[in-house]
């Protein structure tokens, strides 16, 4: 067998005005768990699309070299016939079709007329096995959670014959149980010879799973790291990414917390827009004062997205009902337009769902949400709006070349900040940040917590709603917890713990 079972060879990829990989190498030997990692904009997807087909043979420069055969794939489908598949960060199934549609979707299971039901759900169900996913194969998509999504889709790719996976940021919206679940599942893969490529921002994960490691950073290959022999701490691997010692993770800040009470929310209660007797959120209460970082912790489902949409004008739920006071002044915000007058911003966890307009310029979102603060006399001022958009671009460390590129064609993580120059530029007394470092490289993220802190030392609120616990904790003055839509817990943040937020989580599923 040939010493590597994949090899990417001096890769280049253009853009226009960005060269996204330059000369880059990268060699995965077989049955090997290969991690990616590099800074936001670094080039990771990119080369995994180059691998994959999905940017074409002839559209950048150098060679692939699989299972010791010169590849020149047009299409995924071709790296597909291969063995190869990628699974994206925003997963590509159809939530109205079943979990066995969506399997064989394009790769359908024919009989002698038309397609063979039986034989699809039995062939899915055997996958779903495979994977650990206890569902029926006909439950649909949208019935399950993202966790079993996920497996749903590694499901898929057993199913297409897989000899190399591509898992890009697998784990970005799991919790930590369904984490563990889908790592423990690649290891076991592994034992039965199948090879992983995974790209990921979650070191301790990339830690525990990875037999070697890349580093990509400015579209270039920095080092492979064999973290078998060295067993690689996390430090180490910053370093490589970011060329720099990043000694602490959070900033520290000084507490100046006033008695001002800047939202209060009591007796909250929101029913799902849908069914209308699922009550989702039920009668929270809750208040951050100024100066104060507030953090919400809980299990994915606990509602915690749904009351911050329901705060924020109404964006989610139905009948809802409950007090809001913004500086102890009753407040009925009917829509976001009245929130956002109101002095209230919610930066969401879905950027391409309800935060930016990917076809428009950095700039236009950047300023979208204020737009008359870069109008005079009703038209829109270009300069000043472009000025503002450098100057978050600056300030947030964005990688384009210019801010008006399109949203659209930023990475994943760029796109982050972009959501987030977007609700700092609206200026708000009040900002709800929704996993804002979901995606984030490391110094990025530090950046962001950096201007958390800047906006509390200037006596504004910040609520942050976060399935990173270690974040939480580093960062917040106050824990909220919640479950299955109710308030289970609060504390402060010096007296929490992962164990306790935990127990409060578990004693209050037993009531
Ligand atoms: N279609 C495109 N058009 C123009 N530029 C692009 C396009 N796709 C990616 N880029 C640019 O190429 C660079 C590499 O992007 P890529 O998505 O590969 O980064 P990444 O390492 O995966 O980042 P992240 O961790 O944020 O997902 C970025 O500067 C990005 O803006």
């Amino acid at each position: 067998m040939a010493e590597y079972i994949l090899e990417m060879k001096h890769i280049t990829k253009e853009f226009p005005g960005v060269k996204a990989l330059d000369n880059v190498n990268l060699q995965v030997k077989p049955g090997e768990i290969h991690a990616l990692v590099g800074e936001n904009g670094a080039g990771k997807s990119t080369l995994m699309n180059v691998l994959s087909g999905t940017y074409p043979f002839g559209t950048y420069t150098g060679d692939i070299v699989y299972n010791g055969e010169e590849c020149q794939f047009k299409t995924l489908h071709d790296s597909e016939e291969k063995g190869i598949v990628i699974i994206h960060q925003e997963l590509a199934l159809i939530p109205e079709l079943s979990i066995g549609e969506n399997m064989f979707l394009g790769n359908e299971r024919k009989g002698h007329f038309g397609i063979d039901w039986d034989k699809t759900y039995h062939e899915a169900g055997e996958h779903m096995r495979q994977v650990g996913l206890k569902e029926e194969a006909t439950t649909l998509i949208k019935d399950i959670g993202t966790g079993k999504q996920q497996l749903v889709e590694i499901a898929k790719a057993l199913s297409k014959n897989v000899k190399l996976l591509i898992l890009d940021e697998p784990t970005s919206s799991l919790n930590e149980e369904d984490s563990k679940m889908l790592l423990d599942l690649l290891l076991d893969f592994k034992k039965k010879g199948m090879t992983s490529i995974i790209i990921s921002h979650k070191l301790n994960e990339i830690s525990y799973v990875a037999d070697k490691i890349t580093v990509l950073r400015d579209g270039a290959t920095i080092e492979t790291i064999d973290n078998e022999q060295h067993n690689i701490d996390e430090a180490r691997i910053i370093r490589g990414m970011v060329g720099r010692e990043l000694s602490d993770r959070y900033p520290a800040r000084e507490h100046n917390i006033s008695d001002k009470i800047g939202m209060e929310v009591s007796g909250w209660t929101v029913y799902h827009p849908i069914y209308s007797e699922k009550k989702v959120v039920d009668n929270v209460s809750f208040n951050v004062r100024r100066g104060e970082i507030v953090g919400f912790s809980g299990l994915q489902g606990a509602g915690r997205t749904e009351l911050a949409m329901s705060i924020f004008g109404r964006s989610y739920g139905a009948n809802i009902s409950g007090e809001l006071k913004i500086d102890g002044e009753k407040k009925e915000l009917k829509n976001v337009r009245t929130a956002i007058e109101s002095g209230l911003a919610y930066v969401t966890e879905d950027r391409k769902g309800n935060g930016l307009i990917l076809e428009e310029s950095i700039a236009r979102n950047t300023t979208m949400a204020r737009l008359e603060k870069v109008c005079s006399k009703g038209i829109i001022n270009v300069d000043k709006e472009n000025a503002v958009a450098e100057e978050y671009k600056e300030k947030l460390r964005t990688k384009t070349p210019s801010v008006q590129q399109e949203v659209g064609n930023l990475s994943g993580g760029n796109q982050q900040k972009v959501l987030l120059a977007k609700w700092m530029f609206a200026d708000p007394e009040v900002l709800i940040l929704d996993e804002p470092t979901r995606g984030i490289d490391v110094g990025a993220k530090y950046e962001i917590y950096c201007i958390m802190n800047d906006l509390v030392a200037q006596g504004k609120s910040v609520i942050m709603i976060s399935s990173e616990m270690p974040e939480l904790l580093g960062m917040c003055d106050r824990i909220y917890v919640m479950n299955e839509g109710r308030m289970v817990a609060e504390m402060p943040a010096s007296e929490a713990t992962q164990e306790k937020i935990m127990s409060a989580i578990l004693q209050s599923d037993k009531k």
